[in-house]
């Protein structure tokens, strides 16, 4: 099928099949405006497909083979450089097109900023938001513009979404207070267990939405992301909440955020092209 919004890129290495038919639908998001540090994230999405050609379609953990999932790249929203709210316009219009064409599509956004996880939010109306993330995101506005990738959770908490943080080492006091006020849960990444995960999440209505900033992980893995910070989580504590999470809840989309790089075969391109395949493997479990 086709999409106003969006264009061909280089396309996830599997065997893909027709939106329509397809239970996971991927799509990119080239954007990053508002990228504060670390600049690159325009090329995540490119890297992440790049990247799924270092990797079996074979799932060990599942024994699942995505070449038997059904799965579609659509290619990439085609973003409007600087203007965070007419691409967050753009990805709202390709999800709903998506969802009249084939509406048990998983859609599974590649970022890109984080700001523009906004987008799926609203396209999908989740109940809970359930975010991997170094940073609280709580911020009113950043660099004058409430768009700011450091402002997506507050933007997404006024929607009236209910949101739990996991990895978290770095904020201000005002997202404190904000977080204090509102009621949302975060678990600092020197005290993040699966324990922890499940307790806070297990309350949480559904259907929920998964948001991977990617600066989550130990920057070892992710040394190509906005803005980086030391001290994170590994990759299995974090594919142990998911595998809970998507066990005990209902799932209406995810993605992975802040990817960035100017190389082919870069690091954190291949966290993020890994993680992809094990949410996809566990979500087809
Ligand atoms: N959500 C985020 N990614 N937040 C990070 C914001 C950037 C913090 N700069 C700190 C500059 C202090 N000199
Ligand atoms: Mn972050
Ligand atoms: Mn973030």
């Amino acid at each position: 099928m086709e999409f106003f919004y969006t264009y061909g890129t280089i396309k996830t290495a599997l065997p893909l099949v027709d939106a329509e038919n397809a239970d996971f639908v991927i799509f990119g998001v080239p954007f990053d405006s508002t990228t504060s540090y670390k600049p690159g994230a325009r090329f995540g999405p490119a890297l992440i497909r790049q990247a799924t050609i270092n990797l079996e379609s074979y799932i060990l953990d599942y024994d699942i083979d995505l070449a038997d999932v059904k799965i579609a790249d659509i290619g990439d929203i085609d973003i409007a450089a600087g203007n965070p709210l007419e691409t967050i316009k753009r990805i709202i219009e390709t999800i709903k097109e998506l969802k009249v064409a084939n509406s048990k599509a998983m859609p599974i956004m590649l970022g890109g900023e984080h700001s523009m996880t906004y987008a799926s939010v609203r396209a999908l109306k989740p109940k809970s938001y359930i975010v991997f993330d170094a940073h609280l995101d709580l911020r009113n506005e950043y660099e004058s513009n409430p768009w700011n990738h450091a402002c997506v959770a507050r933007r997404i908490s006024e929607l009236g979404v209910e949101i739990a943080e996991f990895g978290i080492r770095s904020g201000i006091r005002e997202e404190v207070e904000y977080a204090k006020e509102k009621n949302i849960r975060w678990v600092h990444a020197r005290e993040y267990n699966l324990e922890k995960f499940r307790e806070i999440v297990k309350d949480m209505p559904e259907p929920v939405y998964i948001s991977i900033d990617i600066d989550v992980f130990d920057l070892s893995m992710v040394p190509s992301t906005g803005t980086p910070e030391a001290g994170g989580l590994r990759f299995w504590e974090v594919i142990e909440a998911l595998e809970w999470l998507t066990k005990e809840k209902e799932v209406v989309g995810f993605d992975i955020m802040e990817v960035a790089g100017t190389e082919l075969g870069d690091i954190t391109a291949l966290t993020g092209a890994k993680l992809m395949f094990y949410l996809i493997g566990m979500l087809s479990r």
